[in-house]
């Protein structure tokens, strides 16, 4: 139902917990981007203002703990979160407070383990990454792409069981859910298996393989759709196939943006956007 300027709508609340992308195609920019077109009020804490364009990073920023806990608290405070995005988280210290602030949050939470841009430049530090173990226990869903998996588990996900036991890892330490994603594994035929493992279930989604070099923005894009489609209520299987629908919606018609590879396209579908009623 369309809300009144007397009367508004209720859209459900998400929150993206990640860094800026200046150039616009990954990051909180493809979060935000994302649950706007899935038709969700998107809120930001943001983490590290990275300097990037579609050619690579070329510094990055980030903020001081107090300042992640305050804008966290300052939405917390305000907003009924429905669903929460984790992306970039820099360094460990950041880690750390966004593991303490979510300590007493109990929606969903898809949790994006980010280690390198697709440029190949890293996004998290090194020692970083045992810090990570707090904010497994935290996650409803973790979307680790093959070599996030490998560089976690030390299991590169390209097998049902190498699947299971990348997975059984995140389980060890309290993920509730894990999507292994399937982009980087190479596969006989034109295909990419994403598999979603829960410990009692696995489900995979089997999708032609989209021949795209403007991936930027692909790995954000799909784990802020799950958490879009999450705060509107589907349950886990329902928003990953939408995620990954939406995901490779973008990928298939890339903006040709940027003197690099490109991004995924967010506007698809768009058109010109959103023209006033001349009637
Ligand atoms: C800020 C940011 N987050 C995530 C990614 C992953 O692509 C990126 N390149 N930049």
């Amino acid at each position: 139902m369309p809300g009144t300027a007397s009367n508004p709508r209720t859209p459900p609340y998400a929150l993206t917990i990640a860094s800026s992308d200046s150039g616009g195609g990954a990051g909180i920019q493809a979060d935000l981007k994302t649950m706007t077109r899935l038709g969700v009020y998107g809120g930001s804490v943001i983490v590290a203002a990275t300097a990037q364009n579609t050619r690579g990073v070329e510094g990055s920023h980030v903020l001081p703990a107090e300042s992640i806990r305050a804008q966290y608290e300052a939405v917390a405070d305000d907003f009924d979160i429905a669903a929460v995005k984790l992306g970039m988280l820099a360094t460990a210290e950041a880690v750390e407070t966004v593991a303490d602030c979510l300590a007493d949050y109990d929606g969903p939470v898809v949790l994006d383990p980010v280690m390198v841009a697709t440029s190949g430049d890293r996004l998290l530090d090194a020692d970083a990454v045992d810090a990570y173990d707090a904010l497994f226990a935290q996650a409803t869903l973790v979307t680790p792409n093959a070599d996030e998996a490998e560089a976690l588990t030390g299991v590169f996900p390209d097998s049902p069981a190498a699947v299971s036991d990348a997975a059984d890892w995140f389980f060890d330490r309290g993920a509730d859910a894990v999507l292994l994603k399937g982009g980087h594994v190479a596969t006989d035929g034109d295909i990419v298996v994403d598999t979603l493992v829960t410990p009692t279930e696995t489900t995979t989604f089997v999708n032609p393989r989209i021949d795209a070099t403007a991936t930027h923005g692909s790995g954000c894009t799909l784990s802020s759709a799950v958490a879009a489609r999450l705060a509107r209520g589907d349950d886990l299987a329902d928003a990953v196939r939408r995620g990954i629908e939406f995901t490779r919606a973008t990928l298939a018609e890339p903006a040709d943006v940027g003197e690099g590879a490109g991004s995924v396209n967010h506007l698809v579908g768009v058109g010109d956007g959103w023209t006033p009623d001349e009637s």
